[in-house]
């Protein structure tokens, strides 16, 4: 049955069952021009879909916004309309000197320290990203020689820091590779939904620098992992 998806105001009939997902509206109208016969389905809010075709197979892409409410609201109606599978085409701020401004990182699972999942799930449950889906990504990466960093994000609400330290020193030491906002709703509300997820990140900066005068994701190096990332997620999606 055709239902109209509230939030995203596309006709579910309308949405492919393959979606990749990014924060910025701006990134999404960029990567539907890739695309072959690429068409506007619909904006409302922070939510503008398109969808269009890759090497014949055809797939949208929506843009959520930045933080995990907003994004859920966003992943909820792509599993309603039938998306079976969701990449997120993200960035991040690094937390291991290594991991440097414009490299990649293929998200594996995220620690969940969003406060959204936490009221989805119970304690524990796990932000996992699909097997298959993290293996077509690597394999697109590595089909396009482009060297990527490959385990554990965190997901957390807080961008620009208040009174309180975030432990970032405690996850460093862990071997977390990078920090952004909406993987763990992605992947947790992919388990639950029965979709297929994963993500890809391009590195802005330091997750742990002070975001209020240190982030600038708008530099040449930035825009050109953007667009490599894109690339990889497109090659990736066709073969989920
Ligand atoms: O580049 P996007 O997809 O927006 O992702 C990252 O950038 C935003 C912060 O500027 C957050 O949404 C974070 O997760
Ligand atoms: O959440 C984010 C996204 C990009 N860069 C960061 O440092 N944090």
């Amino acid at each position: 049955m055709t239902e109209l998806l509230t939030n995203l105001k596309v006709n579910s009939d309308e949405l492919p069952k393959k979606v990749l997902v990014c924060g910025d509206p701006a990134r999404a109208k960029k990567i539907a021009s890739l695309l072959d016969d690429s068409m506007l389905l619909a904006k409302n809010r922070e939510y503008h879909s398109y969808k269009g075709s890759w090497q014949g197979v055809e797939l949208a892409i929506v843009s959520h916004g930045v933080g995990s409410p907003g994004a859920a609201v966003c992943f909820e109606e792509l599993a309603k309309g039938g998306a079976k599978t969701i990449i997120r085409i993200g960035t991040a701020g690094s937390y291991q000197a290594e991991i440097q401004p414009g490299h990649i990182v293929l998200s594996t699972a995220a620690v969940r320290r969003d406060g959204l999942t936490s009221q989805l799930v119970p304690e524990g449950f796990p932000a996992v990203a699909d097997r298959q889906v993290v293996k077509s990504l690597a394999d697109a990466a590595n089909e396009r020689n482009q060297p990527i960093h490959e385990g554990i994000t965190l997901t957390l609400d807080v961008f620009y820091t208040g009174i309180i330290e975030f432990p970032h020193e405690l996850y460093k030491k862990a071997g977390v590779l990078a920090v952004e906002m909406e993987n763990s709703a992605l992947f947790t509300i992919g388990a639950i939904r029965g979709v297929n997820t994963g993500a890809i990140l391009a590195i802005d900066g330091y997750a742990d620098a002070d975001l209020r005068n240190d982030y600038n994701p708008h530099t040449d190096l930035v825009s050109e992992a953007i667009e490599q990332e894109a690339f990889i997620a497109l090659d990736a999606i066709i073969h989920t």
